[in-house]
């Protein structure tokens, strides 16, 4: 029953979210990965069923998806690189009080960041258990994808930075060994304390740089990414919307897009009702 309830809070978000920002007259739409993620499609094509509409996959399951709704996907790859998609819509298994997102629960983290950022606007949509006040708090572990041989190298990085208890993620059949991603990569999940946004660090709540033990989002993000063998960390942070729309506006840079954050995070609530954060 409980399980019902999630499923109809995310196919409420979905609904809404591409009530609100698929634009059936879009040439190129990122598509995530997950559960959710089914719901925005099933939404998009309730609009539009027009083939000429190009959608960008994040990997093996989200490229499923979009072929199963008879819906075009075309890969990330065979695009030319100015190509800016007019929107990305993902999941998340987190999300903060400034839309920082961890992501990854399912494995695909490296290809949703390329799509996220290649759009003009990044919008998840996710339900109400994913929303809270700071990254880490219900959610337990950030994921980060790495090379293979260096699974050792990045375990040792990560408890240096302050992870209790990194782990390499297996598959459900324990006895298959380690979960691969779609690049072949493996995954480890690594604990921290709960994330500080920036007005943590302007009330004193600590350094943030884990000096202290704490950590900010931006700066544990890069802290990660900087480990040689990390392909890409599930944290999404950094530049959103109207910081790009500020760079576009006084640079005159037209192919600045929306950033690894989103613009906008749909929830579903239980009672079917829709919550929207957006990006100050
Ligand atoms: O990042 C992801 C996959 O790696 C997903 O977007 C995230 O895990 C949310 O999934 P779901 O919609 O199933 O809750």
């Amino acid at each position: 029953m409980a399980d019902a309830v999630v499923e109809s809070a995310k196919r409420a978000a979905a609904q809404q979210a591409v009530r609100d920002h698929f634009d059936p007259s879009a040439t190129h739409v990122g598509i995530g990965s997950g559960t959710t993620i089914v719901y925005v499609v099933e939404a998009i094509k309730e609009v539009s069923t027009n083939l000429a509409i190009r959608f960008i996959p994040t990997g093996y399951q989200s490229r499923q998806v979009i072929v199963q709704a008879g819906l075009t996907a075309v890969p990330f790859d065979s695009l030319p690189e100015d190509t800016v998609f007019d929107v990305a819509f993902d999941g998340a298994d987190e999300v903060d009080l400034e839309l920082n997102c961890i992501k990854g629960g399912g494995a695909c983290l490296f290809q949703e960041k390329l799509v996220a950022e290649r759009a003009r606007k990044f919008v998840c949509v996710a339900d109400y258990r994913k929303k809270q006040d700071r990254l880490l708090t219900n959610w337990p572990t950030i994921p980060i994808e790495v090379a293979p041989v260096a699974v050792p190298t990045v375990l040792k990085g990560l408890r240096t930075l302050g992870s209790t208890n990194p782990k390499l993620r297996s598959t459900l059949l324990d006895k298959s060994g380690p979960l691969k991603t779609d690049q072949d990569f493996f995954i480890i999940d690594a604990p921290f304390k709960p994330l500080l946004i920036a007005e943590d660090i302007k009330a004193g709540k600590g350094k943030g740089d884990g000096s202290d033990g704490t950590w900010e989002v931006n700066k544990l993000s890069d802290a990660i990414k900087g480990l040689t063998g990390v392909l890409e960390v599930g944290i999404f942070s950094g530049l959103n919307g109207p910081d790009a729309e500020a760079i576009r506006a006084t640079n005159s840079v037209k192919t600045v897009t929306s950033g690894q954050k989103p613009v906008a995070v749909y929830f579903g609530n239980q009672d079917g009702s829709v919550e929207v954060r957006t990006a100050k």
